[in-house]
């Protein structure tokens, strides 16, 4: 799958802009706030209908414009895909495939598979549970509509459980046969959604923990540990017991909107424990292992955004990475950096064509 070319109009700091890509390397490179990062962020977009680094999407329209559009150009299986996002202030936001609008966003996810190596990813060290839930569905999504279909039933359940929590605290009322509607609900998606994250961890920790010890320069062990209430107890019970505190809060405090990926190394927590080089190490590794999930389970080699990356990481290990994605095979690689020289001495060592964008 390769992204022959893309243009965007009023796309963040954007007026009007398109690049045509070589099938295997593109770099853009240019000074701090140049916008190098947004257009990988344009990208993702095309494969996400979302931006990485800013959930509301009004924000990623150009300052004083009235909508963006980003246009990019695939050829994926010898087709040719033209992939649309557009938003207008105050509407809903549009994606096409080849001219049809999506009925449902969620179709879109999976069908360019990407994975974006950013210094933003330290936020999954550093940030709550959610994060790394977040990048959990991200992986599992973009491989399994079931998956993504039971998330997105379990999310909206929740809001109405939460909602319906908030109406009987508020009217002083309850209604136990209307709670237990949802809770039945919850649990039918939530163990579904347990389930396949213990697959995927299975299948995943093996291939984080290989791709660990490969840019890793120590012999420290590396692991990661899914927590989940449902490991103790089904949903309906956990939602059972939990009733008062239920009440009491006014939300949901039980399933799988709770769990967490516990980033361990030689068995504490990286987050208080990792240098600064082994949590670099762990992050690259874990977007690494996204990447091989990914492309075994889709047969696709997902398009790699490399963000900013001699901010991570030196020149020699920024060398290494390359190299390991070009031995196996890579699709396309997209990358940041502030000095054009820097960049083009790694490249050149992987001996693959590439095109250098200054801006
Ligand atoms: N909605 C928006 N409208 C206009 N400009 C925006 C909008 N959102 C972000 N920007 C601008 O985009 C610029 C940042 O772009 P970006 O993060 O892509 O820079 P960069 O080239 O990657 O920089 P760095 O090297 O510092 O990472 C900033 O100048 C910011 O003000």
């Amino acid at each position: 799958m390769i992204l022959k070319s893309l243009s965007m109009i009023n796309y963040k700091n954007f007026d009007e802009r398109s690049f045509v890509f070589n099938n295997k390397i593109n770099c853009f490179v240019g000074n701090n706030g140049v916008g190098k990062t947004n257009i990988l962020d344009a990208i993702y977009h095309l494969s996400f209908g979302k931006s990485y680094f800013n959930p509301v999407a009004s924000q990623n329209i150009k300052h004083e414009a009235a909508f963006f559009v980003i246009n990019g150009t695939y050829e994926k299986e010898q087709q040719t895909e033209k992939i649309v996002v557009s938003l207008k202030r105050g509407q809903k936001k549009i994606i096409k495939r080849n001219g049809k609008i999506y009925d449902r966003y969620s179709d879109h996810i999976g069908f360019l598979p990407l994975v974006i190596i950013s210094p933003a990813d330290s936020d999954l060290i550093i940030e709550g549970s959610a994060t790394r839930r977040k990048f959990m569905d991200g992986v599992i999504s973009q491989s399994d509509k079931h998956y993504l279909d039971a998330l997105l039933k379990y999310t909206k359940t929740l809001t109405q459980r939460n909602s319906l929590l908030k109406y009987f605290a508020l009217n002083r009322t309850f209604n136990q046969d209307t709670l237990e509607v949802y809770n039945l609900q919850l649990e039918q998606y939530g163990q579904i959604i347990y389930e396949k994250r213990q697959a995927f961890l299975e299948t995943f920790i093996p291939i984080f923990k290989a791709r660990y010890q490969a840019i890793s320069s120590g012999n420290e062990t590396v692991n990661l540990l899914y927590e989940s209430h449902l490991s103790t107890n089904n949903l309906n019970n956990l939602l059972t017991n939990a009733l008062q505190k239920d009440r009491a809060l006014q939300h949901t405090s039980v399933g799988i909107h709770k769990d967490d990926l516990v980033f361990n190394i030689e068995d504490h927590p990286i987050k208080k424990f990792g240098s600064q080089g082994q949590q670099k190490s762990f992050l690259i590794a874990l977007k690494l292992a996204q990447f091989d999930f990914i492309k075994t389970k889709s047969q696709v080699n997902p398009i790699l955004l490399l963000d900013d990356i001699f901010d991570k990481l030196d020149a020699q290990r920024v060398t290494q990475i390359i190299k390991l994605v070009n031995d196996e095979n890579f699709g396309q690689l997209f990358i940041s950096d502030t000095h054009a020289d820097r960049t083009e001495a790694v490249i050149q060592q992987v001996h693959q064509t590439y095109q250098m964008f200054k801006l």
